[in-house]
């Protein structure tokens, strides 16, 4: 027997930091939704008790390092399996791009094992599973639309955005997650994006409002540190994107856009500075 699924990249519409906490991470306020690029996972039995994963990307480890190898390592172990599995990662989103790529991939390969070793698991089980794994691996379990707190693992779902475009542009640096928030004065922040007023937005369908209230605090820092993300935000912008903001950690830059007539000059602009463009919609 073989499962599929499809692994989407997230985008954060909004992103705050409240605090720094004990423990060393951030107490954070998101708002995320789910972008149509996706990874797609092939998982299959194996006849001996062993974990293997394969990937035509040359970039991302295949071994204990890989968060969908984690995840399977993880339900295994949990739950007594002693059965091996085979996990084919067909990856199209990029890598440490701000777009859980790896927690969408862990986050997969949980709900694929769940059904390939017919554990019965819920939704609200493989979350907490997945919170182990990594703070955006809930939200990856779950998917649509939802504000996340806590380090990211306390979900509310709400509905979703009203429909645009989407254009992923992502330069050829690579940022740490971990270092972005280790470099972010979470106290020392002079403005927060309103979630009540992303809310609203969404929840008014108002594509302006939605466009008008995004915001994320972690620009701060990496727009600061590499000045190429905030060329790339000014240049979404004069190409006529109707709202810009980095994703997560960065360095991607998305563009919301609403007129399909828009996409084509956007996109191709922006070839001109990055290699990785995507067009894409949102997963609504
Ligand atoms: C910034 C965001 C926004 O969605 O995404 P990305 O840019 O990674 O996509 C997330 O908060 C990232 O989530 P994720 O990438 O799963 O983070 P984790 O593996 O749990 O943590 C990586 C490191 O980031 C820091 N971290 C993470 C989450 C959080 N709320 N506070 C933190 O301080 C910690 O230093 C931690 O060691
Ligand atoms: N399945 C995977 N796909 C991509 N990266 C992975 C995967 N498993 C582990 N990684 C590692 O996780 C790190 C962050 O990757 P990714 O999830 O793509 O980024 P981000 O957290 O910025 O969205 C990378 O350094 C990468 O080597």
């Amino acid at each position: 027997m073989k499962v599929y699924e499809k692994a989407p990249a997230k985008i954060n519409l909004l992103l705050d930091v409240l605090r720094k906490r004990e423990d060393g991470y951030h107490e954070v306020e998101m708002i995320m939704t789910m972008v149509d690029l996706a990874d797609r996972l092939e998982m299959s039995e194996l006849p001996r008790d062993q974990i293997v994963l394969s990937s035509h990307a040359g970039f991302i480890p295949l071994d204990e390092k890989n968060l969908a190898f984690q995840a399977a390592r993880l339900i295994k172990e949990r739950y007594g399996v002693s059965r091996g599995v085979y996990i084919h990662l067909d990856k199209q989103i990029p890598v440490a791009a701000g777009l859980a790529g790896g927690s969408s991939d862990a986050a997969a390969a949980l709900r694929g094992l769940n059904r390939l070793w017919n554990l019965g698991l819920s939704v609200a089980e493989l979350e907490t599973l997945g919170a182990e794994l990594g703070s955006d691996v809930p939200f990856c379990v779950r998917g649509g639309t939802a504000i996340a707190r806590g380090r990211g693992e306390a979900l509310e779902s709400i509905e979703s955005p009203p429909q645009c475009w989407v254009i992923l542009a992502k330069p050829p640096i690579n940022v740490s997650t971990a270092d972005v928030y280790g470099k972010l004065r979470a106290n020392e922040l002079d403005r927060h994006p309103s979630v009540p007023r992303m809310l609203d937005a969404i929840r008014g369908r108002s594509f302006p409002d939605m466009c008008a209230a995004l915001g994320n605090v972690l620009e701060s820092v990496t727009l600061h540190r590499y000045p190429e993300v905030r060329q790339i935000k000014n240049v979404m912008s004069r190409l006529g994107a109707d709202g810009v903001l980095m994703s997560g950690s960065g360095p991607t830059v998305f563009g919301l856009v609403s007129k399909e007539s828009k996409v084509p000059r956007i996109y191709n602009g922006l070839r001109g500075f990055c290699k990785e463009v995507y067009a894409v919609r949102l997963l609504t």
